[in-house]
Formats: structure tokens, sequence, C-alpha cells
């Protein structure tokens, strides 16, 4: 694409325009370690920097386009705008041809559940051999390639490149988890959702939206977004939390409501959980179904509700939805079990927020026989404010409650545990800071028939110490505790 074209997507004020010569764009980018010749650099002030320092390595780099809101010097054409972050957007989408337009694309936001949900859903596509593409904590796949991602919703120019690669692969649908931290900076600008999923909502990210009202706000802007024209669009909502109800009222979509407790177009009844799985009869407006899925859990109900309703909207047969769920093997360490032939049952899982704590402990409670074990961390430069929560919760909802770490990161790991510590007496809970100590401690004082979850990490293949990752795995931590295991 010409860079004369591309300039047209943005309101500017060109300042060099003496210098300005038409070239191909070869990429648009805001970061100067993906610059390569023909490229337009955007400058983007950020928390940690300001992009505008970079504009000199951009242009060394071969960046032949400066897109700045601030006075740079340079010897290339610098088109001045009041806002490079919203320009960022409509860039990316005329970059790469307005992609989200010729998928069915689906959103999932809500503070638990959108990894989850969202798998469920490209599940049920691929199961039916479509082509799908899935971009959310784990990694963007596009059809059966996997690309390795930094954000749950990665940045708009990531995001609109990922989304064109899918296109041009012949993806049909796409299931893209949308985090409150993208909606808030425009990182889904520009991106056409058919369908809008909204899970659950209760505290987290405090550290960044500072109130659970602006964290609210943050969520409810997936809705607003979807637009204001009859165009087909669905929003399927969670009627059972208060929220999902409230946000009925910021979209003028189709609405596919979900719950147990309230009445509501996708349901579940008749509903039946053991370690094995979990089963219900599932009403969708007014057929019925009876689902087995390997899923465990209340809460994993109504991640499958969820995504019966997105997949629905977007057209899918409601047998193959009930197939694909039967077939469901879950989702890397969400309530993941280890094998064990000691009789005690570990699990990694990734509760990181005191609601997902609670629905695990909750679920835990259901089928251990005997003692349950919890070991649980807060991650440091999050929310402090759940500290003390999860720390409560995991003493009231577990016979023996170890607080260890998890991702420290810049913070003092003794003022994140006296943080947790906060919440309860001291003496109900096992403090072993070293997390592969704490797990070996839980293997080996649990006995047959005892349960052990490992809370906080999931799939995360690290520890971030000050701000290096250091290689940490819960599950193969576990596993070697298991054969270490001193009992
Ligand atoms: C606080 C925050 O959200 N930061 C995000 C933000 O980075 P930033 O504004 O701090 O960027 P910066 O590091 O100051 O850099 C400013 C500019 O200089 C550029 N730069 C920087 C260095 C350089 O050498 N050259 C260069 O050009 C950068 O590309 C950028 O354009 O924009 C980046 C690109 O979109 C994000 O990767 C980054 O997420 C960081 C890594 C992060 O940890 N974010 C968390 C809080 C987050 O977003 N989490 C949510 C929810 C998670 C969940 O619930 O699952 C998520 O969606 O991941
Ligand atoms: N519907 C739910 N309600 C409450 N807790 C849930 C729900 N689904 C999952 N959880 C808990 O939250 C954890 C994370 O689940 P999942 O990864 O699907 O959520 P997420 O919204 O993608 O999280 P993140 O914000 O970190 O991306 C699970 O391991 C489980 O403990
Ligand atoms: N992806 C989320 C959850 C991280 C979970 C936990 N392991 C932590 O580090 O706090 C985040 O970055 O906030
Ligand atoms: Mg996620």
């Amino acid at each position: 694409m010409l860079a004369s074209d591309l300039i047209q997507s943005i309101k500017y004020k060109q300042l060099s325009d003496e210098h300005f010569a038409d070239f191909e764009v070869t990429t648009v980018t805001q970061d100067t370690r993906e610059v390569v010749p023909g490229a337009i650099f955007i400058a983007i002030v950020g928390s940690n920097v300001d992009g505008h320092q970079f504009v000199p390595q951009a242009v060394a780099s071969g960046a032949k386009m400066i897109i700045a809101q601030e006075p740079v010097d340079t010897t290339v054409p610098v088109f001045y705008v009041k806002d490079t972050h919203r320009a960022m957007a409509f860039l990316a989408d005329k970059f790469y041809g307005s992609p989200s337009k010729s998928m069915k694309m689906i959103g999932v936001t809500g503070t638990n559940g959108k990894t989850t949900v969202t798998h469920l859903i490209e599940e049920v596509f691929d199961n039916m051999g479509e082509g799908t593409g899935l971009i959310g904590t784990l990694y963007r796949k596009v059809n059966d390639q996997i690309f390795p991602t930094t954000n749950t919703t990665p940045d708009v120019l990531t995001n609109q490149k990922t989304l064109a690669d899918m296109r041009d692969h012949n993806v049909k649908t796409v299931s893209m988890e949308v985090s409150s931290i993208a909606l808030v900076q425009g990182r889904v600008w520009g991106i056409n959702y058919d369908i809008c999923v909204f899970t659950n909502f209760t505290e987290d990210h405090l550290a960044y939206h500072k109130t659970m009202s602006q964290y609210k706000l943050a969520k409810s802007l997936l809705f607003a977004q979807m637009g204001n024209t009859f165009d087909g669009k669905t929003a399927v909502m969670n009627i059972d939390d208060p929220v999902g109800r409230e946000f009925i009222d910021y979209t003028t979509s189709n609405i596919l409501t979900y719950g147990i407790d309230h009445q509501a177009d996708i349901s579940a009844e008749n509903i039946n959980i053991s370690i094995h799985g979990t089963e219900f009869d599932l009403h969708v407006l007014n057929e019925v179904r009876h689902v087995k899925t390997n899923l465990i859990g209340k809460f994993n109900v109504y991640n499958s509700l969820a995504a019966v309703g997105a997949a629905y909207a977007a057209g899918a047969d409601l047998d193959e939805i009930v197939d694909s769920l039967s077939k469901a093997k879950g989702v890397k360490g969400r309530f993941q079990l280890v094998p064990s032939d000691t009789g005690v049952s570990v699990i990694v899982d990734y509760a990181h927020t005191p609601d997902g704590l609670l629905n695990v402990l909750e679920t835990l409670n259901d089928f251990a026989k005997q003692d349950t074990y919890c070991i649980v961390g807060c991650g440091g430069d999050r929310d402090a404010q759940k500290r003390p929560q999860m720390a409560k919760i995991a003493v009231e909802h577990s016979t023996h409650a170890i607080l260890t770490e998890d991702n420290p990161r810049t913070e003092d790991p003794h003022k994140i545990m006296d943080d947790m510590l906060a919440g309860i007496d001291p003496d109900q809970a096992t403090v072993i800071f070293n997390r592969r100590e704490a797990i070996q401690y839980a293997v080996n004082h649990a006995k047959p028939g005892d349960a052990i979850i490992i809370a906080g990490k999931g799939h995360e293949d690290y520890q971030i110490i000050g701000h290096t990752k250091h290689h940490f795995d819960d599950y193969e931590e576990a596993e070697k505790a298991l054969n270490n295991r001193e009992n």
C-alpha cells in the first residue's frame, strides 16, 4: 500500500511536507524492534517510556515516515496527530484491509472464564472442520499454527496483523479474549465484533483501573462499541450476574441470555458434578439436549453456557455444539489434574482472583474425600487489594492454607505476604515463600484421599522476579514433588 493512500485514514497536520515522496509501506509499527526499511513508525507515549525518544533509532533502521503527537527532530516526514494511539488504530485497520469484516468475530470479556470460553468456542468450529482463529492468554492460533503472545489481548497492530493472517488462511470464525485493560487502551478499536460475550464481573486489576466502577466501565466498552445499528449482532450475557443484567442496556444488539438461577434463553438444569466431569440438561430456547463434559465445577457450567450462546449465535448447529462440548479436554492449567498413584489428588489451576479461588475451592470441596490443601500466592505489581481476600478465602475454604510466592515482579515478596496475612489470623496458614518447597510440603503432608490445589499460575511456565522470567511450571513441580514424596 502506498503511504499516500494509507495516510488518508487519519486526520493529520504534516509539518515537513517538502520531504514527502510517496513509497510502498512495508510495515506499520509502534516498536523500533520491529522496524524494517520502508516502515512507518508510530511514536506512542507509554507507561514506561515515551516512544518519541526512539524516533532516531526507527529512522536509522529504515523508517520512512513518522506519526507523532509531540515535536520530533528528524530527516523523514512527520505527520502530527492529536493522539497517536487513536491514529494507530485507524492505520492498523486500513493497512491490513479491515480483516475483521470478512470473518465472524466473537469477543469475550469478563473477570474470569475468558480463556476457557474462547477455547470452547474455537473447538466447536474446529470440530465442524471450519477454519478457526483464537487470540488470548495462552497464544494466538491461526488454524493449527500457534504463535506466542505477551498480552491476553495484544496491541491493535498485532491484532489487525493476526486477523489479516487469519483471513488469508481461510479462517471463518475468530474467538478472542478482550481484557478490560485492552478496552481502555484501544487495543481492539476498529475490530468489528459480531458476537460479544460477558462472563462475570468481580474484583481484579485494581492496580490498573483503581476503582471497581472504572473497571466495570472498561468492561462495558465492549458492548457499547458493538455499534448502534441493527445488523445481526448478538450480545451473549450472563443473566445471573448483576453486571451482566446491567450491560444489556448498553447495546442495541440482539441479546441471548444464559444462566442457571435466573430464567434465561440458554440454561442448565439437573447439574451433576463429579471428579470425572459434569453433566447437565442444556436448554437453548425451546430445545433440550443432555451434555456430558470433562470440565469440572459449576463455574464451568457457566463457561459452557457462554460458549453455547456464542457458537449458537454464530450459526453452529446445536448437536455439533453439544458434540464438541463432550470432547473438550479443558485448557492447560485450568483445573488440571496431575496424574498420581499416591491417592492424593493434585490440581493445577489459574485462580488468581478472589472469586476464581472461591469457585475452585468450592468445587474441590464438593468432591474431596478428606482434607484439602490450598497453595496460593499473589502477583507483584498487580492489584494489592485482592491479597487479604485471597488469603481469607484460602483459609476459610481449605483445611490447610499454604501461602507462597507468585510472580513477585518488582515488589518485595515480604510486603506481598504481609498484605495477604493482613486478611487472616497468621496462625491459620503456613507460610513457605519458595513455591517449589510449598508444593513439596503439601505433597509430603497430604494423605491418600486428600486433595491439593496449586492456584494462581495455571499454564504459566515462569516465575517473574524483578524483570527476569525464571522457568517454573506448577504442573512439572507437582510431578517432581509426587516423585520425591516422603510418605
Ligand atoms: C501497563 C500496560 O498495559 N502496558 C502495555 C502497554 O505498554 P506501555 O504503554 O507501558 O509501553 P512502554 O513500554 O512504555 O513503551 C512505549 C512505546 O515505546 C515503544 N518502544 C519501547 C521500547 C523500545 O526499545 N522501542 C520502542 O519503540 C513501545 O513499543 C511502545 O509503543 O502497551 C504494550 C503494547 O500494547 C503492552 O504490551 C503493555 O502490556 C504490559 C506488558 C502488561 O503487563 N500489561 C498487563 C497489565 C495487561 O495488559 N494485562 C491485560 C489483562 C491480562 C489478563 O487478565 O489476562 C492483557 O490484556 O494482557
Ligand atoms: N466462570 C467462572 N467464574 C469464576 N471463576 C472462574 C470461571 N471460569 C474460570 N474461573 C477460574 O478462573 C481461572 C482462570 O480462568 P480463565 O483462564 O478461563 O479466565 P480468564 O478470564 O481468561 O483469566 P485472565 O483474566 O487471567 O485471562 C480458572 O483457573 C478458574 O480458577
Ligand atoms: N494475566 C494476569 C494474571 C496473572 C496471574 C498471576 N500468576 C500473577 O502473576 O498475578 C495478569 O498478568 O495480571
Ligand atoms: Mg485469559
